[in-house]
């Protein structure tokens, strides 16, 4: 069934894979490669050495090669998804989006690769000629009965490990889900009945493991594209014959009558809601065909509220999707070297999802999605993707049961080392923009965008928009906004507003006298006030003064001093503030780090500094980050200069005033950033060995300059300036702010508002 949202999903799929850097996934260098010399390490002459070293011993090859880290998903697409048959070149966007999910959820570097090739004897010398690049190889939309063969040569002849992903990746997610299903709707595996729409590789493989876990044979039905597989069918293949039942039933609406479990691997809109509606009480549906399920989700529900549905898409609850699966049980296999993934490895990773799921989810989980209120019951019986419980949990049973089989040949012997290690792996930097744009969307708030006919802008309004995270009003000339919408094909229809045109007079006058009567004592007249608010700025700002919208965006193409004035005349600093500063959260590789000030005061005192430092402290913990602040110099706790004396002091009166605050300084940046540095030359500092993020920066020049060289050679994203003490959400952009960017600080506004409605 085509829904309307899968309509836009459509448009905005083909964009998201156009744009940009052609593909999902890059290949990055790892080690330095400025120098002579270090060509001279990385290739000729240098390199002969590891050569020669894994020529002697094979295994040095984990050593001193990608190879422990690179899974190989490999397709010649013939079951792409439920597409079916759609041939190898146009298996590779899912093979690429493998490739992108094994990176960030688990940190294993992939080579897509799609081969021109059906049969599987030549299939299979070609994977096993290009094994040896590889440590392992994720097999992905082979069609059965070729990927049985396929996979068990491929497993019997390499020893690396080998995993369809269709057929096992699948059966253990879905057979977590199911025990998970089983306990909520009060009912036995052994005694359920099973139908089991598909006979293809996915299928066969779930339905045997739900066996392995007490499933009864005689009570499971599977069908294919051809109805029931019963005694009566002559045309089985060798997989589907242990499968076939003495039945009357014929057709998947017979098999369903009276059925418990449904289980979907076949194809779209195959199950119709009178087949649904005979199923027995509290039934189990898994309709799993992507990217369109069995029987659509909101349907199943509307049709049976007692029903536990689940579908292999990300956009319903229960998502019951190989992704929960392949990069943790990789990951494990990995890190122990494994010769195979075995069935010891495969129950460990389904106990280990269903146990998951039962646990409280933490804020962080819950925050990045959109519901937020997440616990174990029919809507949630299976954890999600980006829980990042997953690597630990799932991989280290994963590599738990290696070891205990016997087929580990690198043994994991400190547990919370490992643990660490695979917490680090992950990608924090994006999770915690998905985190805060989540939070965005649990309560949406009206955003007034100023230059709306600036591309960036109205793009950034249109993303904010069709996420959920911001209702955007646009100031701007509705004409030249109107073209821009048309030139560059932006659909977003809200309100635009001009504040020199004929059209908003009622509200220029309006708000011009509420400003005349806040100003009319620091000298502005009515007549001035007027001509103030048909600036953008002011107009803006006295939106969000009136109450008639929750924050404000400008600058982007003005100067950060001439639209920071109207700000500060309209709004004004919040009560008990004397001074505003700018904040700027930096998204480095070593995690994100907060500048401050960046934009406001140009030589702070001590004092200011103290208050400047406190203010971070604030918005950090208010984004959900555990603030450590060094107080930044050229000295490292020595105050020999005029500089480094009023960081000195401002450190003294916040250790005297705020003793539980983790701040210390004079330092400097380097060495506030490096742990080791830090431990080891100066124990006795507040910051208790662990690195700084967040730096406050003696004077503006300082910490204007440093994130502008920042933003300028490092490719790390950048929030903000998030203009704090202001009495009502208003920020401004720095100029040629990027979309991204954009959409970045319009999250933040509305967090903002979001804090001070509370
Ligand atoms: N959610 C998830 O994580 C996953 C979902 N899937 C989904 O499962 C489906 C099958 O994938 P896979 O097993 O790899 O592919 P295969 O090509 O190996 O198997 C497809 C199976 O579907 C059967 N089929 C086709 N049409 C119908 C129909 N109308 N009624 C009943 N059965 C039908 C085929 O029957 P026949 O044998 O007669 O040709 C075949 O047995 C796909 O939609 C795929 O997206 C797969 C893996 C993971
Ligand atoms: C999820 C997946 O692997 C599939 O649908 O084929
Ligand atoms: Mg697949």
């Amino acid at each position: 069934m085509k829904t309307e949202k899968d309509d836009k999903l459509r448009i905005d799929a083909l964009r998201y894979h156009e744009s940009g850097r052609k593909g999902k996934i890059e290949v990055v260098p790892t080690k330095p490669h400025d120098t002579q010399r270090d060509l001279a390490l990385a290739y000729s002459p240098g390199v002969a050495e590891p050569c020669l070293e894994i020529e002697k011993t094979p295994q040095d090859v984990y050593k001193y090669t990608a190879k422990g880290n690179l899974v190989a998903v490999i397709s010649n697409g013939t079951a792409v998804l439920g597409l079916g048959d759609i041939g190898p070149l146009a298996s590779k966007p899912v093979m690429e989006g493998k490739g992108l999910l094994f990176k960030i959820f688990a940190d294993i570097d992939v080579f897509d690769i799609e081969i021109n090739e059906k049969d599987p004897e030549k299939f299979i010398e070609t994977v096993k000629a290009i094994s040896p690049t590889f440590g392992g190889i994720n097999l992905e939309d082979i069609k059965a009965p070729e990927a049985f063969e396929i996979e068990r040569r491929l497993k019997e002849e390499l020893d690396i490990p080998v995993m369809h992903d269709d057929q096992h990746g699948t059966a253990i997610i879905s057979a977590a889900a199911l025990l998970n299903a089983l306990e909520l709707a009060d009912k036995k595996i052994e005694e359920v009945s099973f139908v089991v729409n598909g006979a293809g590789a996915a299928a066969i493989a779930c339905t045997k493991l739900y066996v392995a876990l007490g499933a009864d044979p005689d009570k499971i039905f599977m069908c294919d594209s051809k109805g029931v597989i019963n005694q009566r069918r002559t045309d089985l293949n060798e997989e589907k014959l242990p499968f076939v039942r003495n039945t009357n039933f014929d057709t998947l609406k017979e098999a369903m009558v009276g059925s418990d479990v449904f289980i979907g691997l076949s194809k779209a809109d195959v199950v119709s809601p009178e087949m649904l509606l005979s199923m027995n009480e509290n039934p189990i549906v898994f309709a799993m065909a992507n990217p369109v399920p069995e029987i659509n989700y909101d349907l199943a529900v509307e049709t049976r509220s007692d029903v536990i549905m689940a579908t292999g898409r990300s956009d319903y609850p229960n998502q019951v999707n190989n992704v929960l699966g392949f990069p943790f049980i990789f990951r494990g296999a990995l890190d122990t070297q494994a010769s195979k993934i075995n069935e010891e490895m495969k129950l460990a990773a389904v106990h280990a999802l269903a146990d998951l799921a039962k646990e409280p989810v933490p804020e962080m989980v819950q925050m990045a999605y959109k519901s937020g209120n997440l616990s174990f019951g029919r809507d949630y019986i299976i954890p999600k993707p980006f829980d990042n419980r997953l690597i630990t949990n799932v991989s280290m049973a994963v590599a738990k049961a290696a070891m205990e089989s016997g087929v580990a040949r690198k043994q994991i012997n400190n547990w919370a080392v490992y643990e660490e290690e695979l917490l680090n792996r992950m990608d924090s930097d994006q999770k915690l923009i998905r985190m805060l744009q989540n939070r965005a969307k649990q309560n949406p708030k009206t955003i007034v965008f100023s230059n709306a006919a600036e591309y960036n802008v109205l793009k950034a309004a249109q993303i904010v928009h069709d996420e959920g995270i911001a209702k955007p009003i646009l100031l701007g000339n509705k004409e030249k906004v109107e073209e821009i919408k048309k030139e560059f094909d932006i659909e977003l229809d809200v309100p635009i507003i001009d504040p020199k045109s004929k059209e908003a007079e009622e509200q220029v006058n309006r708000l011009a006298e509420m400003l005349w009567k806040k100003r009319q004592r620091k000298g502005m007249t009515l007549y001035n006030a007027k001509r103030f608010v048909t600036n953008r700025d002011y107009f803006g700002s006295m939106m969000v003064e009136a109450g008639e919208a929750d924050a404000f965006l400008t600058g982007s193409t003005r100067s950060y001093a001439s639209s920071l004035k109207p700000v500060l005349e309209v709004i004004g600093p919040a009560k008990g503030v004397s001074k505003v500063a700018g904040l700027m959260m930096i998204l480095s590789k070593k995690g994100p780090l907060f500048f401050a000030d960046t934009t406001i005061n140009d030589n702070p005192t001590a004092k200011e500094l103290v208050k400047i430092a406190r203010m971070t402290e604030y918005v950090v913990r208010g984004i959900g980050i555990r603030p450590r602040t060094a107080m930044l110099s050229f000295e490292n706790f020595s105050a020999r200069t005029e500089t480094s004396k009023k960081v000195s002091e401002a450190v003294s009166i916040l250790h005297r005033l705020y003793p539980d605050m983790v701040v210390d300084g004079e330092i400097q940046p380097d060495f506030a950033l490096d742990e080791e540095l830090i431990s080891k030359t100066f124990p006795f500092s507040k910051l208790n060995g662990k690195r700084a993020n967040v730096l406050i920066f003696p004077n503006l020049a300082a910490g204007n300059l440093s994130y502008k060289i920042l933003r300028g050679i490092e490719n790390s994203q950048v929030i903000g300036p998030i203009l704090m003490g202001l009495n009502k959400p208003v920020h401004i952009l720095q100029m040629r702010s990027t979309i991204d960017e954009i959409v970045n600080l319009a999250t933040i506004a509305v967090l903002d508002a979001q804090q001070r409605q509370k």
